[in-house]
């Protein structure tokens, strides 16, 4: 495809001198342009993860503040919203995305971003993604500069219009194409609303949004509402440890630089308080967390036990994740054992009927924190379901081995799929050959908060909470 009479972009760059060569001198690639188009390459070609290779691009870029902010912007934005933009520009193009050179491709994507959901003036977002694609494939720049001409004839409202089918006949493809999801991702949200299109639209809405970052004030080492004062944010809705953030690099804030709060999502703090706080007879001092890396519950856990006497034990399976548990409960009554869960009852130092209170929080397919992890509705696919609910059964079933008799299970996973949690928990309990109750969840999570459902089991939604879909149920062992 060439670009149509009259659609390249004109410059208005310094002229090189009077009289002879008045080409115009370009202007050098923007770097928070050049950056986002690094970490968004990388995500493709190398299998990256944004969250770790944008920030190693931007110091390297050295870029801070407003920059780096417009960066993160263009990069997690692109990702989030890669399935729509993808279709846009397979229809602007003429042809599959996937035939167009991946370069070229992925700067693409990032003009399309800026055209269609920021307010980047479109002659500039066209201009920059053109000087883009002249630095990764000289000879690409008029198909790129045509294409998104073509891409910004429409607004994103219009584009889904003219390419999502029906709501009427096919809400999912609709929702999908809309809000930028698989298809499988959003029937598997739909399922576990109850079939609710109109709360999985407010689901989706929400999955393309900037994540907010909430603090942990530690229980015993810091009073959150100081801890809010000290960083200029506010108090959680729920969780008595939160604390909102409201910008800025959590990495420099004193409080978590010395072990007196951590980051982690509210909803993760709300899981772990319920399992430390719910009611339970007899003895209480040992506390293990069987799927603990890299920390964050092993950390307000520990701190927890801390304050009541009970010491945790904290497994993990891979050495660098379990190396990470051990910095973050540094100072606390946690021991940390480098091994397979799984292996209760058949290794000394996991004892059979030996804990109080157990947490298998367990390894998922992490469809409930698709908001902080932009790339991965991309990358996860339904095959992932089969290994997964696998070890999660057999780790719910270690822990109900581990736990003593009257004691309190907790299954938690950062995924709403009705397949790793009711399914799995069911399934695991029935396989498990002890006697097991369900406990009711809802009344260990704060008095008053809504959209907690029929019980006995929880699930916590980023629409409804400004959480990660955390999923809880509690099981005590008769
Ligand atoms: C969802 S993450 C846990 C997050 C952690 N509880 C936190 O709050 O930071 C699941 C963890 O289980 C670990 N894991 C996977 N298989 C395991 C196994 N068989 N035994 C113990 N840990 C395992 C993974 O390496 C991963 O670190």
């Amino acid at each position: 495809m060439t670009a149509p009479e009259g659609t390249r972009p004109t410059r208005s760059g310094p002229s090189t001198g009077r009289g002879g060569d008045r080409r115009p001198v370009r202007p050098p690639l923007d770097r928070p342009r050049r950056a986002a188009y690094e970490a968004v390459a990388a995500v493709h070609r190398d299998d990256a993860f944004a969250n770790l290779v944008l920030p190693i691009i931007l110091r390297e870029e050295g870029l801070f503040g407003r920059d780096a902010a417009f960066a993160t912007e263009l990069t997690y934005g692109t990702l989030r919203h890669l399935g729509t933009l993808d279709a846009i520009l397979t229809d602007a193009a003429g042809r599959d995305v996937a035939r167009i050179d991946p370069p070229v491709r992925d700067a693409l994507r990032l003009g399309a971003y800026q055209l269609l959901h920021t307010r980047v003036p479109a002659h500039a977002a066209v201009s920059s993604t053109v000087d883009l694609v002249r630095s990764v494939a000289p000879g690409a720049t008029g198909f790129a500069n045509a294409v998104l001409r073509e891409v910004s004839s429409r607004d994103a409202d219009a584009w889904v219009a003219k390419l999502a089918p029906p709501m009427e006949t096919d809400p999912v493809g609709h929702l999908a194409l809309a809000y930028s999801h698989p298809q499988w991702i959003v029937r598997a949200f739909s399922e576990a609303l109850g079939g609710d299109l109109g709360e999985t639209e407010r689901l989706l809405i929400e999955d393309n949004e900037r994540p907010p970052v909430h603090l942990c004030a530690r229980p015993g080492l810091i009073d959150p509402v100081e801890l809010a004062d000290q960083v200029g944010g506010a108090p959680g809705a729920f969780s008595p440890y939160a604390v909102y953030l409201p910008g800025g690099s959590p990495g420099d804030i004193p409080a978590v630089v010395d072990g007196r709060a951590h980051v982690q999502d509210e909803g993760s703090q709300l899981v772990a308080t319920a399992l430390a706080d719910a009611p339970l007879d007899g003895p209480d001092g040992r506390w293990l967390d069987l799927c603990a890396g890299p920390g964050g519950k092993a950390g307000l856990l520990g701190a927890l036990a801390a304050q009541r006497g009970a010491r945790v034990t904290a497994v993990e399976v891979a050495e660098h994740r379990a190396r990470l548990v051990s910095l973050a409960t540094r100072d606390l009554p946690v021991a940390v054992l480098t091994m397979d869960g799984r292996e209760v009852g058949g290794d000394p130092k996991l004892p059979e009927q030996h804990f109080d209170r157990v947490l298998v929080d367990a390894p998922c397919t992490g469809l409930g924190s698709l908001r902080r992890r932009p790339e991965s509705r991309w990358r996860r696919q339904p095959s992932d379901l089969p290994p997964l609910t696998r070890l999660q059964r057999e780790l719910l079933g270690a822990a109900l081995r581990a736990v003593r008799p009257g004691g309190l299970v907790a299954y938690v996973t950062c995924s709403p799929h009705t397949v790793e949690t009711h399914v799995t928990v069911t399934e695991a309990a029935r396989r498990s050959g002890v006697a097991v109750d369900f406990v009711d969840a809802r009344p260990l999570l704060p008095a008053g908060m809504p959209g907690l459902g029929d019980g006995p089991t929880v699930q916590l939604w980023p629409h409804r909470h400004g959480t990660d879909a955390m999923f809880l149920a509690v099981l005590r062992r008769g």
